[in-house]
């Protein structure tokens, strides 16, 4: 009975799905011709303002009912899957496969990239200077446990610049080979991750020795060889290496998330919506902050991040990391910098790409 009633409806569906696939295989086509053109002068394959401009335009226009995220979702795969066409671009992340920093990658690229696990952030970097990777993602600040401080030390050397970012939530389970807590003797995670569920682990395992590790994906792993580890880490990351989970969602923060930067050689052109990093560091007299930050608000530009560290010169220096709104190359942006790089004592561009935050 169902199923006679269902039958008609699915036979709309295939026709539908026809004509999905007929057309999406004319957008590959129209790729490839892109990709073409683009290898003629050498130009870069992966165009994150222009990816950001589709997808808002996607959720612009979307009459529903799909949800408009759902469809940014689709079509970025589809724009992946495409871009892989012209060439399949190389990601350097944070390894082993099953951490954060991997769905990091997926997120902002879709899957028909090729992901390259690596054993610190270093490493990230260094594959993305050396070539190695055409991008790096790697993690610059948490919701409950603040900067990456080794991910700002780097981007303060490096020659890379930031190419776009987004922020994913973070939700940490406890898990062992078996399930269950029988016989465990250590509790394994990134120190970021013991970090962000410490105030859980001292309630419910106070005697349980904690042992930071390179990331949380590796906690995973060292859990799946040792029934006397437990891992903190993802569910993806427990997934991949087959462990049972004691206990979901044992951050102490509900809504924990992580921002993540990608790093390249690429310089994105304006979106229409975007941001700018970069990094300051004044001499260490009274008012000179302020004195600094004042030509943003002299050309009317917003400031929407500001984190200070330690310049580590054995003074009391700081270097500061800050993101305003727009394109470097916007005039009100651009003469704002102009001014701040006079009155600076350092100062160093990160990098302009579109705004993708929520
Ligand atoms: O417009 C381009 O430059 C393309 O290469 C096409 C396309 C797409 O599929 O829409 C694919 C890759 C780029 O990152 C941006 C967009």
């Amino acid at each position: 009975m169902t199923d006679d009633k269902l039958k008609p409806l699915r036979e709309q569906i295939d026709a539908i799905d026809a004509q999905l696939l007929d057309l999406l295989n004319r957008r590959a086509r129209v790729a490839q011709e892109v990709g073409h053109v683009k290898a003629e002068t050498n130009a870069p394959v992966f165009r994150p303002e222009r990816e950001a401009q589709v997808l808002r335009k996607v959720a612009d226009n979307n009459p529903g009912p799909l949800d408009s995220h759902d469809v940014q979702t689709i079509f970025r795969e589809i724009m992946s899957s495409c871009r892989a066409l012209e060439r399949r671009v190389t990601v350097a992340y944070l390894g082993p496969s099953g951490t954060f920093s991997e769905q990091a990658v997926y997120l902002q690229f879709g899957r028909a990239v090729e992901g390259l696990p690596c054993a610190t952030i270093d490493e990230v970097f260094r594959a993305a200077e050396a070539g190695t990777a055409d991008f790096g993602v790697v993690p610059v600040e948490n919701s409950s446990e603040g900067a990456i401080n080794r991910t700002l030390d780097l981007l303060l050397q490096t020659t890379l610049s930031i190419s776009g970012e987004l922020s994913i939530p973070i939700h940490h389970s406890l898990m062992t080979k078996s399930g269950a807590m029988d016989g465990v003797t250590r509790i394994c995670a990134h120190s970021q991750a013991l970090a962000q569920c410490q105030a859980w682990l001292n309630q419910q395992y106070p005697n349980i020795e904690r042992q930071a590790v390179a990331s949380n994906g590796e906690a995973a792993r060292l859990a799946s060889e040792d029934p006397a580890t437990a891992a903190i880490a993802g569910e993806i990351a427990g997934q991949r290496y087959n462990l049972g989970i004691v206990k979901a969602h044992v951050q102490d923060d509900p809504h924990n998330r992580t921002r993540f930067a990608v790093v390249g050689r690429l310089q994105p052109a304006p979106s229409g919506k975007d941001q700018t990093s970069l990094v300051l560091a004044v001499p260490n007299k009274a008012g000179a902050v302020h004195n600094l930050l004042a030509p943003l608000a002299r050309h009317g530009v917003s400031m929407t991040r500001f984190e200070s560290r330690p310049a580590r010169i054995g003074t009391w220096e700081y270097y500061f990391y800050v993101d305003v709104e727009g394109h470097a190359e916007e005039a009100k942006v651009s003469a704002a910098l102009v001014e701040l790089r006079q009155n600076a004592a350092f100062f160093k561009l990160l990098g302009s790409y579109p705004f993708t935050l929520d």
